[in-house]
């Protein structure tokens, strides 16, 4: 078993010696490990390994005593800031969760800078504003993405899992996409996407309790706005299939490579390449999903042949991988891929929330209603109409803020660099804990866990006391390149959805936000829905 209790005195020495308590057995107090000819990780592994035998430990086999019952238990506490979750009502919960309490209480015992590890990777976890600037920004050209992002194959060699010099091209291509002037073009695509989603949504609204998954029926939304901006098809009719299988897919998809990252299989070496169930189950959703980009690009292709891309108004980002000659074809499809799932699987998590909040907040609900119909009365939404949304702004910012889609940022050091105090050695992995960050007290005030859209009031530089203590879309060279787009998407579809409905929580919502990718309602959100016209 591999200690992983938490540390809060990671003093690092002299520039270069990381100097820290043995998390080990050992009883001698401090250590150094000499970060200066070898992998920090192996260096520390192979201390406890000495320690051990020692001690008369063998590393496969030992009888647990109490302290390893206490550390294994560590294990599975800041396992649980990651994945674990404990489903309780939202009664008096305060829109906290249990993996997020984790975290918090981990942070309140071992300081805003502490490392613990998972299986033989030592991780720094980062809560300091200062200090994370330096990692995603100042010093971003020492790091790459981390090793728990490459379990996800489909997205491999794109843009959002690669890193340096395969990653810099691909950030040059894309980040000329998303533009205000292209999305101007967009604003009618995404309106008329969820018009055809309120139409299938009906029937389902006027049976029975009018209960809605609002999750489940949000992100098959968030799919069809995808594939009509990014992919050229065309929105779905009222009766034409929806994207439920794709959406369906990409979840379960998620979910298990959580489970092979941070779940048992992840301490069990060349897992991956056993026939379990769970192998089974990711690889043919992975070649299934596969072949729906294939299918894309194909059709795209033949396009390509009947008339020339360039008669073509709008590029989309298809057009970009397709008429591009600086990619491979692995790289075609794995874009193609990233930006189908990041395109949705993000929005779709900000929009189920926001109408989660808005179901707890029935005044909030009413404002925004106002809004949209002051701004808006002919039903129709223009790029032009957005800047008017103030207060949809606010509460989106707020929902960012308290269940930011991505929840989780981690980087991998690839090269030995300083961090504010600290020395970190090539090799080890840091996390940024985004949930835990965006309720900081000392950032955000005593009301960190309230919903209060009007912090925003003033802007995000007036809400938070340090400018890096909100990061919903990260920070840096590889912040992300959708954000101006998922902000236009969500208002726009909630301009389409309240003059429309308006809704409350269903009786048998459990609140359990649970974290693969995103952060997403494990058992989705029921929402009564009531009809306005
Ligand atoms: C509310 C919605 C969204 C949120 C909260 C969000 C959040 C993020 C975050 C935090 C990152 C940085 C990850 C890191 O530093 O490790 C990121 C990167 C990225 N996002 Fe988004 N995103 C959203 C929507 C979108 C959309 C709509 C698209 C595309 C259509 C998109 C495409 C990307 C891409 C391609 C990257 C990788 C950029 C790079 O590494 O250079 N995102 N996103």
């Amino acid at each position: 078993m591999w200690s992983t209790r938490c540390v809060s005195a990671l003093e690092l020495a002299n520039g270069r010696n990381l100097r820290m308590p043995c998390p080990s057995l050992c009883q001698e107090g401090m250590h150094d490990f000499s970060v200066s000819s070898m992998n920090f990780a192996a260096r520390f592994l192979q201390h406890l390994a000495v320690v051990r035998e020692r001690d008369g430990q063998s590393m496969l086999d030992q009888s647990r005593t109490e302290k390893e019952e206490e550390e294994e238990e560590w294990k599975l506490g800041l396992r649980s800031c990651v994945c674990k979750v404990l489903n309780h009502t939202s009664e008096g919960s305060g829109h906290d969760w249990e993996a997020l309490s984790t975290a918090r209480k981990c942070v309140e015992t071992h300081g805003k800078v502490f490392y613990f590890m998972t299986g033989k990777t030592v991780r720094i976890c980062i809560t300091d504003p200062n200090l994370i600037k330096a990692v995603l920004d100042t010093n971003a050209d020492s790091y790459s993405k981390p090793s728990f992002i490459h379990v996800l194959d489909i997205l491999r060699t794109g843009i959002f899992a690669s890193s340096g010099d395969v990653w810099l091209p691909q950030r040059q291509l894309f980040g000329r996409s998303f533009t205000s002037k292209e999305i101007k073009t967009e604003i009618s695509l995404i309106t008329e996407c969820t018009r055809a989603a309120l139409k299938r949504w009906l029937p389902e609204i006027d049976s029975g309790s009018g209960e809605l998954s609002v999750y489940k029926r949000v992100s098959e939304l968030t799919l069809d706005v995808i594939k009509a901006l990014a992919f050229g098809m065309d929105p779905p009719g009222t009766e034409d299939r929806t994207s439920s299988e794709e959406a369906e897919s990409f979840n379960r998809y998620l979910l298990n490579c959580r489970g092979l990252v941070f779940g048992r299989p992840a301490a069990i070496p060349g897992y991956r390449y056993l026939p379990t169930q769970l192998n089974k189950e990711v690889l043919k959703d992975q070649t299934w999903l596969t072949g729906v980009i294939e299918d894309l690009i194909i059709a795209r292709s033949s396009e390509y042949v009947a008339s020339s891309s360039e008669g073509r108004e709008h590029k989309d980002i298809l057009d970009v991988l397709l008429t591009t000659t600086e990619i491979s074809s692995q790289q075609l499809r794995d874009n193609g891929l990233t930006f189908l799932l990041a395109g949705h699987h993000t929005t779709a998590s900000l929009l189920s929330w926001t109408m989660y909040l808005l179901a707890l907040h029935p005044l909030w609900q009413e404002r925004a209603r106002a809004e949209v119909e002051e701004f808006c009365s002919d039903g129709i939404v223009e790029w032009s109409t957005l800047s008017h949304f103030k207060t949809l702004t606010m509460i989106l910012q707020e929902t960012l803020r308290l269940f930011p889609p991505i929840p989780l940022l981690g980087r991998l050091c690839v090269k030995e660099n300083t961090v504010g105090p600290y020395v970190i050695p090539q090799g080890v992995e840091i996390m940024i804990p985004t949930a835990v960050i965006h309720r900081d007290r000392e950032l955000w005030g005593d009301d960190a866990d309230q919903f209060q859209p009007m912090r925003f009031a003033n802007g995000l530089g007036k809400a938070c006391k340090h400018i890096l203590g909100y990061i919903p879309f990260g920070s840096g060279p590889r912040t992300c390149v959708g954000q101006n787009l998922a902000l236009a998407e969500a208002r726009t579809v909630l301009a389409a959805i309240l003059p429309a409905l308006s809704w409350s929580l269903g009786p048998g919502y459990l609140h359990s936000p649970d974290v693969s990718l995103t952060l997403q309602p494990k058992f989705d959100i029921p929402i009564i829905m009531k009809r306005l016209s």
